[in-house]
């Protein structure tokens, strides 16, 4: 039996919904921010991300969000019509707000942290009135990412599209996707986050991210099977925890568990490893494969995203991913 039903009749196979930013990423790597003095500019955002990894692994993808009336915006724009991703969702927010940007400071393969200017965004206006229910339901899946939550009106439209997808039978997957500096405090984000994680039929964070959801609960310590058989309760079919260099977990509601391998990456740097990992896993489920066989797929795209410079524009091609699967073969990468 299938753990996740996708509806074939449906013209698109994925949405995702929320933020689209641009990346700032340091060209002089291994040197702290202050000395940095030229960058690459690249889309970015989670949601971003993972739709663009979705759409070059050749899934029909489209988004929902807002982008702000500046050059940014509309080369956000551009760049997701030239990776054949649906813009017609994607609205243009004239109330003045602009584009978030992420600056990426690279200091070493592993010492790398990013500075954001989310002042004013454009993606934290997106409106409930922007979400149509007829385009979710046309699609099989959707991707919700946590930091759209952070503040209405995108809270409220990001629950509106958990009711259209759930009504309509559309597959809904979470990314927790927790950003600390957008939230105002720690009972403010999990509630939310719980909420919303609820209505969704896979979820994905790190071990991190689900620490933050259980900060109301009275567990001693974290456990991944603890974190994950919770939200079976609900309408959770699997739960993955992943845990950066050491690979991931998932569980499914069918009560098996999986152990996902690493495969070797020459690091420029560690972001981007999320979201390329979602898109190679969602694509993976979404063919039907069995759950190992999808952390497989998304573990060998994080390892070619993290041996680029970008997140979103390194995003692979199934070619590209089989190749380092094939490569890898039989050698033990994994954990
Ligand atoms: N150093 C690494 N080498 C190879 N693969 C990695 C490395 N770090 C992360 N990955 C891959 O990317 C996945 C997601 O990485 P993780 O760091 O846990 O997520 P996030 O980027 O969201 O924090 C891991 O499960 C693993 O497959
Ligand atoms: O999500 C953002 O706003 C920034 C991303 O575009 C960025 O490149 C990044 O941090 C990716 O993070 P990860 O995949 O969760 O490691």
């Amino acid at each position: 039996m299938n753990l996740l039903n996708f509806d074939q009749n449906k013209k698109l196979d994925f949405i995702g919904v929320g933020r689209l930013c641009v990346d700032l990423n340091a060209n002089e790597i291994h040197r702290p921010m202050e000395e940095t003095m030229t960058f690459t500019k690249y889309v970015g955002g989670s949601p971003a991300n993972i739709t663009i990894g979705m759409s070059r692994l050749d899934m029909k993808s489209g988004f929902i969000g807002r982008i702000a009336d500046d050059q940014m915006g509309r080369f956000i724009e551009q760049y997701l019509k030239n990776n054949n991703i649906d813009t017609s969702n994607v609205i243009t927010d004239k109330s003045g707000t602009v584009t978030g940007l992420a600056f990426t400071e690279i200091k070493s393969p592993t010492d790398c942290s990013i500075l954001m200017y989310r002042d004013n965004v454009a993606d934290l206006k997106l409106e409930p009135n922007d979400v149509s229910e007829e385009y979710i339901k046309q699609s099989k899946a959707i991707l919700i990412s946590g930091t759209a939550l952070a503040k209405s009106p995108s809270r409220e439209a990001v629950f509106l599209a958990l009711q259209y997808a759930r009504k309509h039978g559309v597959v809904v997957f979470f990314d927790i996707d927790y950003r600390p500096y957008t939230w105002e405090s720690e009972q403010e984000t999990a509630t939310y986050y719980n909420l919303a994680a609820e209505k969704c039929d896979v979820i994905i964070g790190t071990r991190e991210e689900f620490d933050m959801m259980e900060k109301m609960e009275l567990y001693d310590k974290s456990d991944d099977w603890i974190t994950a058989k919770k939200w079976f309760d609900y309408n959770a079919k699997i739960v993955v925890i992943k845990h950066g260099a050491e690979g991931s977990i998932a569980y499914a509601k069918d009560g098996k568990s999986y152990t996902g391998s690493i495969f070797p990456a020459k690091i420029v740097k560690t972001f981007g490893a999320g979201d390329s990992y979602a898109a190679g896993f969602i694509y993976g489920l979404m063919k039907g494969w069995k759950v190992d066989t999808a952390m497989e797929f998304g573990s060998a795209a994080a390892s070619i995203v993290i041996s680029s410079h970008s997140c979103s524009d390194a995003m692979p091609t199934y070619e590209q991913v089989h190749s380092v699967i094939e490569t890898h073969k039989g050698t033990s990468a994994s954990t």
